[in-house]
């Protein structure tokens, strides 16, 4: 691992977005009204190169989830930039801004987040119809990447935490995606099987030159990322001790 190097926490020395991956440049955005206003973003600028596992910890209230959803483009900042595999998000209307999403970013969150009437491989099967995959596809080998081929026709119901982690992941695979945003995929999980879910994390993130961005409050997981951060106050900071 290597938690060592912050200038402007991973962002490269020229201020160009990379061509590969997620680049963020000066994110700045503001949420709420009046007294509530708060900068949940503060000139955010982060690289996160293809094959890259980065860790974002900090405090509750700091700007991980804000900073989770400019880069999957569920949100856009007041300015600065977010570019995605050298796509800039901010030249993307509504419509293209979601099939781009569709077939570039994966998610996973907290509980997996699955269809509880799917079975795990009609998980994967939806998403590549919503995609518009190929009529072809065949779910078993990316479950099998992620071990749960064996759970293929179970539905969630009938899965454990870390058996429902693991399907969420090969769901956000499906469609190729190179860059992966995870948050607290660790929380309903022990430590034994968050263990598995981040290593097979990296795993995928190495594996398929995916850069992945993992918000976590979970530091017994940090061991397995190649870089970690610090959001505190809307800024990214100095690297977070690891335990
Ligand atoms: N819809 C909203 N309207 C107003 N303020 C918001 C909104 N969403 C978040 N905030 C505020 O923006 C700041 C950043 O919130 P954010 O959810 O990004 O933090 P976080 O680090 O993800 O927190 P946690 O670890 O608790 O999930 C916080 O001060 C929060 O109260």
């Amino acid at each position: 691992m290597t938690s060592s190097t912050f200038p402007a926490a991973g962002a490269s020395r020229a201020d160009a977005p990379q061509a590969a991956g997620l680049s963020i440049r000066h994110a700045v955005m503001e949420l709420g009204d009046g007294d509530t206003r708060v900068t949940a973003l503060d000139d955010v600028s982060l690289d996160v190169a293809p094959g890259e596992f980065l860790a974002i910890v900090g405090p509750s209230g700091s700007g991980k989830s804000s900073l989770l959803a400019v880069a999957g483009a569920l949100a856009s900042p007041d300015s600065g930039t977010v570019t995605v595999n050298g796509q800039d998000l901010s030249q993307l209307s509504q419509g293209k801004r979601a099939a781009f999403r569709l077939s570039n970013i994966g998610f996973v969150f907290q509980s997996g987040n699955l269809i509880p009437a799917l079975t795990a491989a009609d998980q994967l099967r939806l998403v590549n119809r919503l995609a518009g995959g190929p009529k072809t596809f065949d779910p078993v080998p990316l479950l099998e990447s992620v071990g749960m081929a064996h759970r293929a026709t179970n539905r969630p119901g009938q899965l454990s935490g870390g058996e429902r982690q693991r399907v969420g992941i090969a769901r956000a695979l499906v469609s190729g995606a190179k860059l992966l945003l995870v948050d607290e995929p660790t929380a309903s999980l022990d430590r034994a099987r968050s263990r598995e879910v981040v290593e097979l994390l990296a795993r995928q993130s190495h594996e398929h030159g995916v850069a992945t961005v993992m918000v976590t409050h979970d530091h017994d997981v940090l061991g397995y990322c190649d870089r970690i951060v610090e959001m505190v106050d809307g800024r990214l900071g100095a690297p977070a001790p690891v335990r």
